[in-house]
C-alpha cells in the first residue's frame, strides 16, 4: 500500500514569513516607515488569546509595526466601532484585523463592514469578498490564501482540476471556492445538506475540508490520488490517553493511504493564516504607499 505525502505546511509558513520580512525591510528603506498591524481581540476566549499573541509576536519579526488593542466582554457595539474608525484614522496602521469569532451581542457584520477595506488585511469586507468574487485585485482571507499557496506549490497549474470545498462559511469556504474559481478548477461547494457528501467527495482531485466537525471526511472517501487541505481544528480528548489534542476534519491516517499529499493538524494550513496576514499587511501598506504590489509575494 503506498503512503501520501504530508505537506509541511509550518516550513512553507516560516519561507514566506521570511519572504515578507525581505518585503518589509525593502519598504522601510522606501518610505523611511515600518508597515504597522492593528489587531483587536474582545473578551478572553483561550485560543483566541493565543493566536493574537503569536500575530503579534511574528509582526515584530518580521519588522512591522505591532499595535494590540484589548477589550473587555463587556464592551458595546458602539464604542467598538469607535475603535475602528480611530485606527482606520491612523497613518502608522496599515492593517487592521479584528480577532474572530466577537460575542454574541456584537454584529459582526457591522465591526467588519466599517473597517476600511484598503486596511482588511483579513479580506472580510463586502468590498473585499465582491471583489475576489468579481475577479478583481482584492485583499483576499488569509488561510484561503494559504490553501492555494500550498497547493499550487504541491499540484502546480491547478486548471481544469475538480475540487470539492466542503463548509460554506464566509471565513473559509466561500473565498475558497472563489480562489479555485480563479485558478480554472471545476468547484462544488458541499455542506450540511448535501446528499451523498461521500460521493461528492470522491469526484475531487483537491478537497478542501472546513466545516469544523473532527474527522468527518472518510479515508474511503477520497479518490486515489487526491490532494487534501485539511481547514480544520478541532479540539477533542483522546479516547486512549485522556489528553486533550487537536484534529482536523479529515480522518488523516485512514487518508494516508489514498491520497497523493495531505495537510496534516497541526502544522498544514494553521501557520499559514498568519504568514498570509503578514503578507497581506505588507501588500495593503505597499497600496497605501503606492507602491503597487511586493515583488515575489
Ligand atoms: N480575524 C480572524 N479571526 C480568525 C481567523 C482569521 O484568519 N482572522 N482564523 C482563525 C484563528 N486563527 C487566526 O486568527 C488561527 C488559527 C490557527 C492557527 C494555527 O497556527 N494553528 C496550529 C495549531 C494551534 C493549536 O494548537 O491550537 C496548526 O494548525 O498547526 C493560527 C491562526 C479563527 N479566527
Ligand atoms: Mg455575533
Amino acid at each position: 500500500m503506498t503512503i501520501g505525502k504530508l505537506i509541511d505546511g509550518k516550513a512553507f509558513a516560516a519561507t514566506l514569513r521570511d519572504k515578507v520580512g525581505e518585503g518589509v525591510a525593502g519598504f522601510v528603506e522606501a518610505t523611511g516607515r515600518k508597515p504597522g498591524l492593528a489587531v483587536v481581540l474582545v473578551g478572553e476566549d483561550p485560543a483566541s488569546s493565543v493566536y493574537v499573541r503569536s500575530k503579534g509576536k511574528m509582526t515584530v519579526a518580521a519588522g512591522m509595526e505591532s499595535f494590540e488593542f484589548k477589550r473587555p466582554d463587556s464592551i458595546g457595539e458602539e464604542d467598538l466601532l469607535d475603535l475602528i474608525e480611530e485606527l482606520n484614522h491612523d497613518d502608522r496602521v496599515d492593517g487592521i484585523l479584528v480577532q474572530l469569532p466577537l460575542p454574541g451581542h456584537i454584529d459582526e457584520a457591522a465591526v467588519i463592514g466599517a473597517i476600511d477595506p484598503a486596511k482588511d488585511v483579513d479580506g472580510f469586507h463586502v468590498v473585499n469578498s465582491g471583489k475576489l468574487a468579481t475577479g478583481q485585485e482584492a485583499l483576499v482571507p488569509c488561510t484561503p490564501l494559504g490553501c492555494i499557496m500550498l497547493l499550487k506549490d504541491e499540484l502546480g497549474d491547478l486548471s481544469g482540476l475538480e475540487a470539492v470545498v466542503v463548509g460554506r462559511s464566509n471565513i473559509v469556504g466561500k473565498p475558497m471556492a472563489a480562489l479555485l474559481l480563479a485558478e480554472s478548477c471545476t468547484v462544488t461547494i458541499a455542506h450540511s445538506r448535501t446528499r451523498d457528501l461521500a460521493s461528492v467527495v470522491h469526484r475531487a482531485d483537491i478537497v478542501v475540508a472546513a466545516v469544523g466537525r473532527a474527522e468527518m471526511v472518510k479515508g474511503e472517501w477520497i479518490k486515489p490520488g487526491a490532494t487534501v487541505i485539511d481547514v480544520g481544528i478541532n479540539r477533542v480528548t483522546d479516547t486512549e490517553d485522556g489528553k486533550a489534542r487537536i484534529v482536523g476534519d479529515v480522518a488523516t491516517a485512514e487518508a494516508l493511504a489514498h491520497v497523493r499529499a495531505i495537510t496534516p493538524v497541526p502544522g498544514g494550513v494553521g501557520p499559514m493564516t498568519i504568514a498570509v496576514l503578514l503578507r497581506n499587511t505588507l501588500v495593503a501598506a505597499h497600496a497605501r504607499a503606492g507602491l503597487g504590489k511586493p515583488e515575489g509575494l
